[in-house]
């Protein structure tokens, strides 16, 4: 039987219905002990990235389970190791950690063993089964959070642990050479604003698409072109706008939406030998049909990205930290959070929403 620890009270945000609406409470709970292989994190900040929304709204395709009520969502989490459980000795007691979708991963299976810890066939996720980020303190398994370097502003360092090391994963996947184009769809949001900056740092040349709205904040991003996609009616119009603007087609269509039109366009879109990523969930598979004879002819390629391991996360960090990579964020509290998924869902965010775990 795991003891509370005393004098510590955890505020944490509940999923009120998930499912049925967006609806969440900020609870107090006791806050636990670390058990054997396990660290207590006490936590600044969270990041809120769409499949947050996903998750309260069980929108997620092949979800095994549905989120249960009172989930604790949040998969973006930054603090510091406050306790050890049983036999733990690292991280360090007072060093900064990070909590990453990936909540544990055996390390062991045949897919762990291929370092795709996020396909863990004993996968556990921060936010989904497992109480999540969305909380002060946060139980966490002690081989797999994350250090973050001392040069890192906290708030800034949250969304890497999923929408950067998923983009900079992406980039890195589709073999990204200095000088190649790349567009990026959904790129004034969280992981597009994060890819728009990790291309640029990996040699690329962007092009960025998102609705109008989001065009001054995508150069301020330091992207090469953008397009206002709301301007098109038809899918091929889009892709030959990007061909224009790319003298023949991108190297690398990377898809930060769940829409299953712009999933087409970056499929259109791509030149000789390109790549599209595949990394929104798409809203309805099966809109999307990929000319299999282009695919053939020009010999593309259609690959995921599913977040990223412990190295993919350690290198994307070390980008960020020399200073490449800088988070966009605006600061909400706690009690904002159903406003925030909200505001996803109608495309008003530019960048990444982070939580101020303190200020409720
Ligand atoms: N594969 C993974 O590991 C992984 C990791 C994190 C998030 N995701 C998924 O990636 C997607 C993006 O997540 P996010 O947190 O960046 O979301 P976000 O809400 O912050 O950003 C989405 C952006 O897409 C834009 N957009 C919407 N429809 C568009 C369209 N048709 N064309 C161009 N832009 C469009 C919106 O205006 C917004 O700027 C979600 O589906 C999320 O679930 C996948
Ligand atoms: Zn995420
Ligand atoms: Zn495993």
């Amino acid at each position: 039987m795991v003891e509370p620890l005393q004098g510590l009270t955890n505020r944490a945000i509940i999923y009120s219905a998930p499912g049925e609406s967006l609806e969440t409470a900020v609870v107090s709970l006791p806050v636990q002990q670390p058990a054997e292989g396990e660290v207590l994190v006490k936590l600044y900040y969270s990041g809120v990235c769409h499949t947050d929304v996903s998750f309260c709204m069980n929108a997620l395709p092949g979800l095994q389970v549905p989120t249960p009520k009172g989930q604790i969502g949040g998969h973006e989490g930054v603090g510091t190791v406050i306790a050890h459980g049983p036999g733990v000795t690292s991280p360090p007691i007072g060093s900064h950690v990070g909590i990453k979708y990936v909540a544990d991963a055996c390390l062991t299976c045949d897919n762990c063993i291929e370092g795709a810890e996020a396909s863990c066939l004993n996968l556990k996720i921060s936010g989904y089964l497992t109480p999540g980020t969305f909380q002060q303190y946060c139980i966490a398994t002690a081989r797999y959070v994350t250090p973050i370097p001392d040069n890192l502003d906290l708030a800034a360092a949250a969304p890497l642990m999923c929408g950067g090391v998923t983009v900079y994963t992406a980039l890195r996947k589709a073999g990204l050479r200095p000088g190649d184009w790349v567009a990026i769809f959904g790129a004034g949001g969280g992981l597009g604003h994060l890819g728009i900056q990790y291309a640029k740092a990996m040699g690329g040349r962007v092009i960025a698409l998102d609705v109008g709205s989001k065009k001054d904040f995508c150069f301020s991003q330091a992207a090469d072109e953008f397009i206002d996609v709301t301007q098109f009616d038809v899918d091929e119009d889009v892709a030959a706008k990007i061909k224009l603007l790319s003298n023949g087609g991108v190297r690398t269509s990377l898809q930060c939406t769940s829409s299953s039109k712009a999933y087409t366009q970056a499929f259109s879109s791509l030149c000789f030998r390109g790549t599209l990523v595949c990394i929104g969930v798409p809203q309805n598979p099966l809109s999307f049909a990929p000319n299999l004879s282009a695919m053939v002819g020009q010999e593309l390629r259609i690959i995921s990205a599913k977040t990223g391991n412990r190295v993919d996360v350690k290198e994307c960090l070390s980008l960020a930290a020399r200073g490449f990579i800088k988070c966009h964020y605006q600061i909400r509290k706690m009690n904002e959070l159903t406003n925030v998924f909200k505001d996803m869902q109608a495309g008003l965010i530019e960048g990444r929403v982070i939580l101020d775990l303190e200020g409720v």
